[in-house]
């Protein structure tokens, strides 16, 4: 048994894949063979739908065809959409995702099949149901009320109509469905890993995706987004970010947004195209300043820390300048990484192995109940043992 340990797991091989890879030299993100971002700017996330489920970009029949059995796997559970009411308002919309998702999947007549032919047709139903319970989460807290799918739209339309509840401008649509390519898939964040390591047990496809949005939600992972638009706006101006930075690092705080495990002190591509997004962005709705004040912050964390913004950094502004309130900007995160989840629970199942690792223990050992006349029973709290 290999004794050596890696904390946090950084750099080990975790799984064999045909699905991504991270190609850090060349800057390179790889999907199925594709460079993501030449991907972002000529096709459209269905297209990436259909590369990761069927390993290539489909024909425009067969995008047609799968836009066709999205739309047919709109019609969403009313008691799921009643329980969502339940919610308190101070609710995180990342919790009430992760129970709808555990909610809907009772709804699933294939839900224990872990056959490729059923776990695609339950990617679909996710893909389908997901945008829903983002939308109709964030609506059911917010006490406002539902919103139908509209089959009229695009896959991409519907999904920001039914968060904003106006019909997307074009180039709006173009953006959020450049932002839900960017976050499709990215090899083994700790959302994906957690996903595959449920479904190593033979878990359903619905428990895996569940486990994702609980790993997804910390500040760590897809929650900096949330948190890098909470820190903009409370800058609120561009002479204001450079001393607030300054501040936060000299108290030795995290700047939520920079950084990246893969990456390290290297540029995160997809914020590259988020920038180039945002640029096009500000100009529409007149908020030049916005993309200036980001500017300024990528300038002094390169300067003070060596660090690059990753993609949740610009992401924030843009998914902002759309008009997605910030508590949905992770559960957006999730429904575009969706499809990179599915792909690979699918893949775990169709060529399972348990994880299941080992431990470095360095506790004590040899010790024995007799030998102490005490038992502890919580921290700091000690009951006579009789
Ligand atoms: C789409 C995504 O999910 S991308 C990730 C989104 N998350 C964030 O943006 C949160 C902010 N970033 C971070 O916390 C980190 O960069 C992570 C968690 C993403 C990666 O962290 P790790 O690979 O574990 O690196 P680690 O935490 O060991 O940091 C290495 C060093 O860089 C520093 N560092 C890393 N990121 C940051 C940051 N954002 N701000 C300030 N310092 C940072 C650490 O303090 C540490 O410095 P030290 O060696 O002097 O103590
Ligand atoms: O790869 C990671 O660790 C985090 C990330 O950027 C993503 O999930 O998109």
């Amino acid at each position: 048994m290999s004794t050596q340990y890696q904390p946090g797991l950084e750099n080990v091989i975790a799984s064999e894949t045909t699905i991504s890879y991270l190609d850090v030299e060349n800057e390179e993100i790889v999907l199925r063979g594709y460079n993501l971002i030449e991907l972002a700017k000529q096709v459209t996330y269905l297209d990436i739908v259909g590369l990761m489920l069927d390993g290539t970009l489909p024909t425009s029949d067969q995008r047609i065809s799968l836009e066709d059995q999205l739309k047919s796997e709109y019609d969403f559970p009313q008691d799921v959409l009643s329980m969502l009411k339940l919610f308190p308002e101070k609710a995180n919309l990342m919790d009430v995702l992760r129970t709808g998702v555990s909610a809907i999947a009772s709804y699933d007549d294939e839900l224990e099949d872990r056959s490729r032919e059923a776990n695609y047709r339950k990617s679909i139903r996710l893909l389908a149901k997901v945008p829903q319970i983002v939308a109709n989460g964030y609506r059911a807290v917010s006490k406002q009320p539902f919103v139908e799918p509209r089959k009229d739209l695009s896959y991409t339309g519907n999904f920001l109509y039914m968060i904003t509840g106006k019909e997307p401008m074009k180039m709006e649509e173009m953006v959020f469905d450049q932002s839900l390519i960017a976050y499709s898939e990215h090899e083994m964040p700790n959302s994906t890993f957690a996903a595959r390591v449920i479904a190593s047990t033979q878990a359903d496809i619905y428990g895996a995706l569940a486990g994702a949005v609980a790993s997804l939600k910390g500040t760590l992972h897809g929650g900096a987004n949330e948190a890098v638009m909470k820190m903009l706006l409370e800058v609120g101006s561009e002479a204001d970010i450079e001393p607030l930075l300054m501040d936060k690092l000299s108290r030795k705080e995290r700047i939520m947004g920079f950084g990246h495990r893969v990456y390290m002190k290297k540029v995160d591509p997809r914020a590259v195209l988020m920038k180039e997004a945002l640029a096009e962005l500000v100009k529409e709705k007149n908020q030049q300043e916005l993309l200036r004040m980001c500017v300024i912050g990528e300038e002094v964390m390169k300067r003070e820390k060596g660090l690059y913004p990753n993609l949740d950094y610009y992401a924030a502004p843009v998914y902002h300048l759309l008009g997605i309130p910030i508590e949905l900007f992770t559960p957006v995160f999730l429904a575009a990484r969706t499809i990179g989840i599915c792909a690979h629970v699918i893949e775990q199942h169709e060529n399972n192995r348990l994880f299941r690792p080992r431990v470095l223990y360095k506790g004590p050992r040899n010790l024995h109940p007799q030998d102490s006349s005490y038992i502890q029973i919580g921290e700091g709290e000690l009951n006579e043992h009789c």
